[in-house]
């Protein structure tokens, strides 16, 4: 880890990898053995799956467009919900079993991410899906503090809009924002693929190296969650992140050995 120390490292932490419990503590372990070395671990998570489990018990469906929750007042609640007051708190629960390490934050907070009402595109025309936001703003004054202070900011994707609304993000736009902002030298994002797949789902063959131009003619013909993700990966490395890399995290400890460049790992995405 000697070449990222004292470096802020962003990292997105996907609700589909973060469904077994030995993979969250392996996760646990990894974001800390990260600030042990003198790295400056910065945690965006997300919760999809969690949130429709819980709009699930309330009888409430979940629906995507691009890659999006389509996002009514109704669903906005459980979101902010379930991203702030559950997921976050259980992952900073775990990351604080050896030391008061991690703080939870919502973008909401210092107001460090804020949001502008984002349309889903069909056909090249916009489609309203509701309190669904992008990031217009990114104010990274807190979560530098903790970051000075030695502590871990563990961030949910829910920003506030200039309008007084509260807006559902996607963790990865959140997370590649947040880097952007931060001026990092590296995103990382943990899903539940091992990278970016090529032909998906003709083959599953992975990219392992992708530029930012190469990246940006592929964008449109992406599907499901991985245009949102590619989207962020692309803007924070036009940004002036070094670097995003894609990998898989159901493997334990993926985040330690994507960092360590341990050969196979995922798809890099490259200014
Ligand atoms: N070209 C592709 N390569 C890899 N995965 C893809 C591709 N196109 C669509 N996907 C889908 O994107 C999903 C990952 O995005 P998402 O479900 O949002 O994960 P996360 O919860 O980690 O953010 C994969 O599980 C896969 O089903
Ligand atoms: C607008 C939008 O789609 N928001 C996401 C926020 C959570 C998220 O992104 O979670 P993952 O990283 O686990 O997919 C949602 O409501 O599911």
């Amino acid at each position: 880890m000697e070449p990222l120390r004292g470096h802020t490292v962003v990292v997105k932490y996907g609700g589909h990898a973060m469904t077994d419990d030995t993979l969250r503590r392996a996760f646990a372990q990894d974001v800390l053995t990260l600030r042990r070395a003198g790295v400056r671990p910065v945690v965006v998570h997300g919760g999809g799956p969690q949130i429709g489990a819980h709009l699930d018990r309330l009888g409430l469906k979940s629906s995507f467009l691009n890659g999006l929750r389509v996002t009514t007042p109704e669903t906005m609640e459980v979101v902010r919900m379930v991203l702030s007051g559950k997921v976050q708190k259980e992952l900073v629960g775990l990351l604080n079993e050896d030391g008061p390490y991690a703080v939870g934050l919502s973008g909401e907070d210092g107001r460090t991410l804020t949001a502008v009402k984002r349309y889903a595109e069909v056909a090249g025309e916009p489609v309203d899906i509701g309190l669904v936001g992008d990031v217009a703003r990114v104010n990274t004054a807190v979560v530098r503090i903790l970051l000075d202070s030695g502590h871990i900011p563990v961030v949910s994707s829910v920003g506030r809009g200039e309008d007084g609304q509260v807006y559902n993000v996607n963790a990865d736009t959140a997370a590649g924002a947040l880097a952007a902002a931060l001026g990092t030298r590296i995103l990382v994002v943990l899903t539940d693929v091992p990278g970016l797949y090529a032909d998906w789902p003709e083959s599953d063959r992975i990219v392992d190296r992708i530029g930012a131009g190469e990246l940006e003619r592929l964008l449109p013909e992406l599907n499901g969650g991985m245009g949102p993700k590619m989207e962020a990966c692309l803007r924070a490395v036009r940004g002036g992140v070094g670097a995003a890399r894609v990998l898989d995290g159901r493997a334990p400890h993926a985040l330690l050995d994507g960092l360590a460049g341990v050969v196979g790992t995922g798809t890099t995405i490259e200014p």
